[in-house]
């Protein structure tokens, strides 16, 4: 029978301990995530033992260097299986081995980042590994890989169970099975969801009856723009580093959303000929960004909206000023502005279209993603457009389950140990 492995990726000990019981009886084995061993040591590791005697401690060292020292003290922590890195040399591979068989545990290696994961699989089974671990990282999931193709060769060229991880959400676990997997590994689609325990419940089945399910990618945009239309601005700004948003442009319409590709456009004020003209170069779905030189008079109204809706464009965002917002409400369309004024300039054609702008301070160059809503506008630059839709979700994942918590009486400070978190002056 294939094995469920949860990976608790947090910083907190005692949240990790309270969704490891939610899920403890649709797992087979609970892994210490090297977060969570970094942050709270090998009393994690013991804490875990001491709470789930009827199940496997795996302790995700992620070990490099000294793998005598660190088995030891996993084993003598309480773990039943220490991970260790494939990347470090034989010669750590080989004393984490001897020092497992020492202590009465088990080595799994852990294949990530490993430029010839084919080859140094049969090698650490050469080596005597218990386990190999195919696993694509977090970092890298971000960038839209997963462990499917690696595996398949793996198993093909090992007879040591094989472990896999790296983003798995249900469908890919039971592939994964199916492929020969023996142990499915799975963490933020577990641990940060709103529901572990019925998460967990739905990878329990998934991976005991496992079928090769046919795994369908859509196109990169539609993708990002699936994504981005689950996350907030909010959760955007938090994905790139707290980033800012464009400053002081807000909805005319409360309650709506925006996303979409930028067709950029620069004119100057009151001049509204180029981003009139922008409606016409824009495709359904993109958003019309529109840098003004000033915010006296309107550059955009009733009429360019109408238009604009016509083409099925997402939507438009103005540094500058707008007009007849009465009406632009009355069609409920997303408008995005500066300052609302009743008079419009005249149509002379300055400006550009799809150049380089800057708006409040953030640049926008054609192409790059626009999510806005209440919040404010957030530009996403296209070429990490993808990486930080994925990064937002997993703003939002973790944020849906500390709300849960919240829900259930604690206060945010107690759930993220804000006072331990704090820095230290
Ligand atoms: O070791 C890890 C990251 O380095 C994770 O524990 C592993 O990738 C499983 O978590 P997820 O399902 O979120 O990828």
């Amino acid at each position: 029978m294939p094995k469920l492995q949860v990976a608790l990726d947090l910083v907190e000990l005692k949240r990790a301990v309270e969704i490891a019981k939610e899920v403890a009886e649709y797992v087979d084995l609970i892994e210490v995530g090297t977060p969570l061993i970094k942050s709270e040591g090998m009393n994690a590791v013991r804490v875990m033992k001491k709470t789930f005697r009827n199940h496997e401690i795996v302790a995700d060292m992620k070990t490099i260097d000294t793998g005598a020292l660190e088995v030891e003290m996993c084993a003598k922590s309480g773990a039943d299986i220490v991970i260790i890195l494939a990347l470090s040399n034989d010669s750590t591979i080989e004393e984490a081995i001897r020092s497992a068989r020492k202590y009465g545990c088990k080595i799994m290696a852990d294949l990530i980042n490993h430029p010839n994961p084919v080859e140094r699989a049969k090698e650490l089974e050469e080596l005597g590994v218990d386990y190999i671990n195919v696993h694509v990282g977090i970092d890298v999931q971000m960038l839209g890989y997963d462990p499917i193709e690696i595996l398949k060769k793996v198993v093909k060229e090992v007879s040591v169970p094989v472990a896999v991880a790296g983003g798995l959400d249900v469908d890919r676990a039971s592939l994964c099975v199916s492929l020969g997997a023996e142990i499915v590994i799975v963490g933020s689609n577990i641990v940060k969801t709103k529901n572990p325990k019925e998460s967990a419940i739905k990878f329990r089945k998934a991976i005991d009856s496992a079928k090769p399910v046919e795994i369908v990618r859509k196109s990169l945009d539609e993708e990002i723009r699936e994504i981005l239309m689950q996350v907030t601005t909010p959760n955007v700004s938090d994905a790139m580093h707290r980033a800012k948003a464009i400053e002081g442009i807000y909805p005319i319409i409360k309650g709506k959303k925006v996303v979409g590709k930028a067709v950029t456009v620069y004119t100057m004020d009151g001049d509204w000929a180029k981003p009139v003209e922008a409606i016409d170069v824009a495709k359904a779905g993109e958003v019309i960004v529109i840098k003004c030189s000033g915010d006296s008079s309107a550059v955009w109204g009733e009429l360019a909206t109408r238009s604009c809706m016509n083409k099925g464009i997402a939507g438009v965002i103005i540094d500058g000023a707008v007009r007849d917002v009465d009406e632009i409400v009355k069609l409920d369309f997303p408008v995005f502005a500066r300052k609302v004024v009743p008079n419009a300039g005249e149509p002379k054609g300055f400006g550009e279209i799809n150049v380089k702008i800057v708006c409040g301070g953030v640049e926008v160059n054609p192409g790059d993603w626009i999510i806005a809503d209440d919040n404010g506008v957030m530009v996403i630059p296209q070429k990490r457009a993808y990486e930080i839709a994925r990064r937002a979700l997993e703003v939002k994942k973790h944020e849906d389950r500390i709300r849960a918590e919240i829900e259930g009486g604690k206060t945010l400070a107690e759930i993220i140990e804000l006072y331990k978190w704090e820095k230290l002056k």
